[in-house]
């Protein structure tokens, strides 16, 4: 059987543009399925206008993980981040990328076109895109984000609480 690609949803603002041709060429030479919700002229334009979209298109589960660029990576995953479902991280590092997934199960990648270069860009990438969820009391800490994203504090305490979560840590190689 032939594994499924992963579906990648794209977005930017008009500063991020300058990065996201060059990262959807190599995500798509990775082996992903991509797709740009734009925008396509260089015009200023507002960054929340496409986070929303992006985080929406991942959210309902129509795209697997999304990759936001603006000037610094901030409004955009500001934006992002306001989305029920949505983790997003700025990440200008690789080690943050990595561990992003690994530990906090991130849905969502932002970078700065103003920020990083294209070449440590595409490392960021890779290296969020190739990383896994190891769960274990990882878990417990996104599902109390999740409580906190639906203001259920009761819900909130009773996973506090659940000590042995899964009854087992799972293996963790935190090398880049
Ligand atoms: O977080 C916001 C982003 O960095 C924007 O790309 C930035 O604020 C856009 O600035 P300007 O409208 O001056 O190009």
């Amino acid at each position: 059987m032939t594994k499924k690609k992963l579906r990648i949803a794209f977005g930017s603002d008009h500063v991020g543009l300058e990065l996201k041709p060059t990262i959807i060429e190599y995500v798509k030479s990775l082996g992903y399925e991509v797709h740009d919700f734009g925008p396509f002229s260089d015009e200023r334009t507002d960054y929340p206008i496409y986070g929303k979209k992006v985080a929406e298109e991942v959210a309902n589960g129509n795209y697997d993980l999304g990759i936001l660029m603006c000037g610094t990576g901030v409004g955009i995953s500001l934006a992002a981040n306001k989305v029920k479902g949505i983790r997003a991280c700025v990440c200008s590092d690789c080690y943050s990328a990595k561990l992003s997934r690994m530990h906090n199960n991130t849905n969502i990648l932002a970078f700065g076109s103003r920020v990083v270069g294209s070449e440590l860009a595409k490392m960021i990438v890779k290296n969020w895109l190739e990383a896994k969820f190891i769960g274990g009391r990882h878990q417990r800490r996104v599902d109390e984000l999740a409580a906190i994203e639906a203001g259920d504090d009761k819900e909130f305490e009773t996973i506090r609480n659940s000590k042995d979560y899964d009854g087992k840590e799972q293996f963790e190689d935190q090398s880049v």
